[in-house]
């Protein structure tokens, strides 16, 4: 079984619980209190690099990561820093995230939230809006084109912009096909963990220019940015680097802004 697929199944249990407490109805019944959603892409679009910076513990791939007591203030340092997003990891078992997590950033910071965990049903992008995010991620590796098609347009029904994940050319093919607007390209191989740095550069000429691209995984500093500017990326995911740098806010300014 790879990687992807026991993650996936350990959310799908965590989730029955989940569903059991709360049933789909009353999620929905309570979006009617929740803040409209923020728009992230005018931020994505302007001129030089934006940064989605993320709150992460750990990760199947490096272990613990960073405490992360507060992540309402380490959200409100990447705000400070000028982040176009936050990406708030939601998943439980391997990377030590949840939806309090989220729901304590959105508290905190007025800038768009991404919820990033394994989105394979409705319920969990309903449950995305309830806690506040603005943004959900789809892996088009971790989802059929059925479904995928169902949680994006569930997805716009609710306001949320997506984030579809791809690894390969087949996957780029998918979210073309399908007119997403924001394409993130992972260089994190989800069968081996690895990175490999090019895999942008290699996806990035199948996409067509009026999408937004947005490099994941494995950047270190402005120098890994500048790079994929050049390449096409018009933002930068980025994990492990903020959260065992000391100065996040520094960090995040630095990746900013960054041209071609
Ligand atoms: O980070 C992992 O080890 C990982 C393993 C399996 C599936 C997903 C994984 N990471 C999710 C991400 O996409 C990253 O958190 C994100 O791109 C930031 O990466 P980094 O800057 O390298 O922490």
């Amino acid at each position: 079984m790879s990687v992807l697929d026991e993650i996936v199944d350990g959310v799908r249990a965590d989730l029955a619980h989940r569903e059991a407490q709360v049933p789909l109805a009353d999620l929905r019944a309570a979006l009617a209190d929740v803040d409209p959603p923020r728009d992230p892409m005018p931020h994505l679009r302007a001129p030089g690099s934006s940064v989605i910076a993320e709150v992460k513990r750990r990760s199947p791939s490096k272990g613990d990561l960073a405490e992360i007591a507060d992540p309402a203030a380490l959200a409100a340092e990447y705000a400070a820093g000028g982040a176009a997003a936050i990406s708030v990891l939601t998943e439980e078992r391997r990377f030590g995230g949840s939806l309090a997590d989220l729901r304590a950033v959105r508290a905190a910071v007025d800038t768009p939230l991404l919820r990033k965990d394994f989105v394979v049903t409705e319920y969990q992008v309903v449950e995305a809006r309830a806690a506040g995010a603005d943004l959900v991620l789809l892996i088009a590796a971790a989802l059929d084109d059925d479904l995928l098609r169902r949680l994006h347009d569930l997805a716009g029904e609710l306001g949320l912009t997506v984030l579809l994940e791809v690894h390969d050319e087949a996957e780029t093919e998918r979210a073309v096909a399908l007119g997403t607007e924001l394409v993130g390209v992972n260089a994190r191989n989800l069968k081996t963990l690895a990175v490999d740095p090019d895999t942008f550069g290699r996806l990035a000429p199948h996409v067509p220019d009026d999408r937004v691209l947005v490099a994941e995984s494995g950047i270190a500093g402005p120098v890994d940015v500048k790079r994929f500017v050049a390449e096409g990326a018009r933002a930068v995911l980025v994990g492990e680097a903020l959260v065992r740098d000391g100065a996040p806010r520094e960090t995040v300014a630095a990746m900013t802004g960054i041209e071609a």
